[in-house]
């Protein structure tokens, strides 16, 4: 998390008034921003390094957190990045080698960070992973678009793969939320504007809480037969034409 707008920050906050125990993760420059961050939740929130692209760091990643938790029973994936490159509509001159850091930390890091959490992840485990609607093409949102649709295929691979550990990996699909990561897409007021408009449920993308509360469902024990999913928490945008 880099921000108390960050929906990871919430999350966190709605899992830990809820009873868990939360360890964060976060790496390089914003290291201490995240400490910073973990001190305003609401229970001690140790912080381990993590960048999802540095084999040392996925390596160390179960150890760390049975030191800091003791044990596991669920992932909450809130990572996405994408060179400048690759959004705000270059799309069609966009690199491979900016492509594939789009898709490397955006989506492959789902089977990157629950493998690294595996020997920790018992029966009942639950993984949940942050989307954006993928079955459309966004304005500006270009490859991150297509990581998104790779991080839904890989959901449903490791819902396939882990299915026999009972593990569940699931998705939430958010509509616009304004974290710093999202002021940062080139485009971004004209998406806003598409959910100030166009949901049937009114969204406010200053409300991170619907987001944060589904994940917490997902995580809990209340959806124990359901896995490869995606939960649409978009105001119902994904459902109409209006
Ligand atoms: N904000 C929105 O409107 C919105 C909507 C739908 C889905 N999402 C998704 O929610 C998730 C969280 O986004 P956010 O908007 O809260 O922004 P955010 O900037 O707070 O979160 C992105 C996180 O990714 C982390 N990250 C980037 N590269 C990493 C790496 N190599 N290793 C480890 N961590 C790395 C950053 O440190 C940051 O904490 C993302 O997957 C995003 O695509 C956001």
């Amino acid at each position: 998390m880099l921000s108390d707008t960050s929906i990871a920050f919430h999350v966190a906050r709605i899992a830990q008034q809820e009873g868990a125990q939360v360890a964060l993760t976060s790496f390089g420059r914003a290291l201490p921003i995240t400490e910073a961050m973990a001190e305003r939740l609401p229970a001690p929130t140790p912080v381990i390094r993590l960048d999802v692209t540095d084999r040392g760091d996925l390596d160390a990643l179960s150890a760390a957190i049975a030191d800091r938790l003791g044990g596991l029973d669920g992932i909450v994936h809130s990572i996405a990045f994408a060179p400048r490159s690759a959004l705000g509509g270059a799309f069609l001159e966009t690199s491979w080698q900016d492509a594939a850091t789009a898709l490397e930390v955006s989506a492959y890091s789902l089977k990157a960070l629950v493998t690294a959490c595996l020997p920790l992840l018992k029966e009942g485990s639950s993984v949940v992973g942050l989307d954006f609607d993928a079955a459309l093409a966004w304005p500006g949102y270009d490859w991150m678009g297509v990581s998104k649709a790779a991080l839904e295929s890989v959901t449903r691979y490791l819902a396939m793969y882990l299915g026999e550990r009972r593990i569940r990996v699931n998705l939430v699909a958010a509509g616009m939320v304004r974290t710093l990561a999202a002021r940062s897409i080139p485009g971004v007021d004209r998406m806003e504007e598409i959910w100030r408009t166009r949901p049937p449920l009114a969204w406010d993308v200053h409300d991170p809480e619907p987001t944060a509360k589904a994940c917490s469902v997902l995580l809990s024990d209340w959806l124990p037969a359901t896995t490869g999913e995606i939960l649409h928490v978009d105001g119902g945008l994904h459902a109409v034409m209006t």
